[in-house]
């Protein structure tokens, strides 16, 4: 293996899901290992995730990794670096969403700022009738886009995605000049993998095939496995 730079998206694919965000377990060697293999990397790997930065931080260790929040809105370039954001949702288009989705028993939001996650794990009967509110009041804002997760519809600004944040790390050091390898779950994960394919890197699927991915890791702790055994290997540095 050559000079890769590793992106990583998060929930289903470093850590198990859970029944609700906060019920997350990062298993205790996780930072560890990511810390090694972005030490191999010369420092090229960033978590990329729908959480915001401050989430991850919070799981991970503050500041120790780049990262790409709330699905692109926000981006650190480097451990340490300011974190670059897009505005927050224009706050009547998110209050009504809020209003819409709290119509739904079960259903929680999650406001990231720039974003916000509307579950519903807890009530998936009701996907298709919440889907159609939120698409009624999306209709009425032509900037918003609604991105379907695992029981979480995802509203946030056209312009950016998990694509255009591996495209925005790359053009900058340690990440410009290394094969990106992408590694995520889930639909909104394809944006990501479109991107490192068009750099000429490899996009790997976790749990079930998807478009454009070369493999299939079955779940998170395989990913933590073969993660664990890349940064092991001495050759990563490359450059
Ligand atoms: O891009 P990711 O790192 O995969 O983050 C996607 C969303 O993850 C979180 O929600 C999901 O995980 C929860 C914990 O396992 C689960 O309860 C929920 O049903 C999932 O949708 C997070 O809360 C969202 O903000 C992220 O966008």
């Amino acid at each position: 293996m050559g000079a890769h730079a590793f992106f990583l998206d998060v929930d289903g694919t470093l850590i198990d899901l859970a029944a609700h965000p906060d019920a997350v377990v990062v298993p205790d060697d996780l930072p560890r290992t990511l810390a090694r293999l972005a030490e191999a990397a010369s420092g090229a790997l960033a978590l990329v995730s729908g959480r915001t930065i401050e989430r991850l931080d919070g799981l991970f260790g503050v500041a120790r990794f780049a990262a790409a929040g709330s699905h692109g809105a926000q981006l650190r370039h480097a451990p340490g670096h300011d974190v670059e954001a897009v505005p927050d949702l224009d706050p009547e288009v998110a209050q009504a969403l809020k209003r819409a989705a709290l119509a739904f028993a079960g259903v929680f939001v999650e406001d990231k700022g720039p974003s916000l996650a509307i579950h519903y794990r807890a009530c998936p009967a009701q996907a298709p009738h919440l889907r159609l509110a939120l698409e009624e009041v999306a209709a009425a804002a032509p900037d918003l886009v609604l991105l379907p997760g695992h029981f979480v519809f995802e509203a946030k600004r056209a312009g950016y995605d998990k694509g255009s944040a591996v495209e925005a790390l790359m053009r900058h050091p340690p990440f410009a000049g290394r094969t990106p390898v992408f590694i995520g779950d889930d639909v909104t994960d394809e944006a990501a993998f479109r991107a490192v394919l068009a750099a000429g890197g490899l996009a790997i699927a976790v749990g079930a095939p998807r478009a454009g991915a070369a493999a299939v890791l079955p779940d998170p702790s395989d990913v933590r496995r073969f993660l664990t055994h890349l940064a092991a290997q001495p050759h990563q540095r490359g450059r």
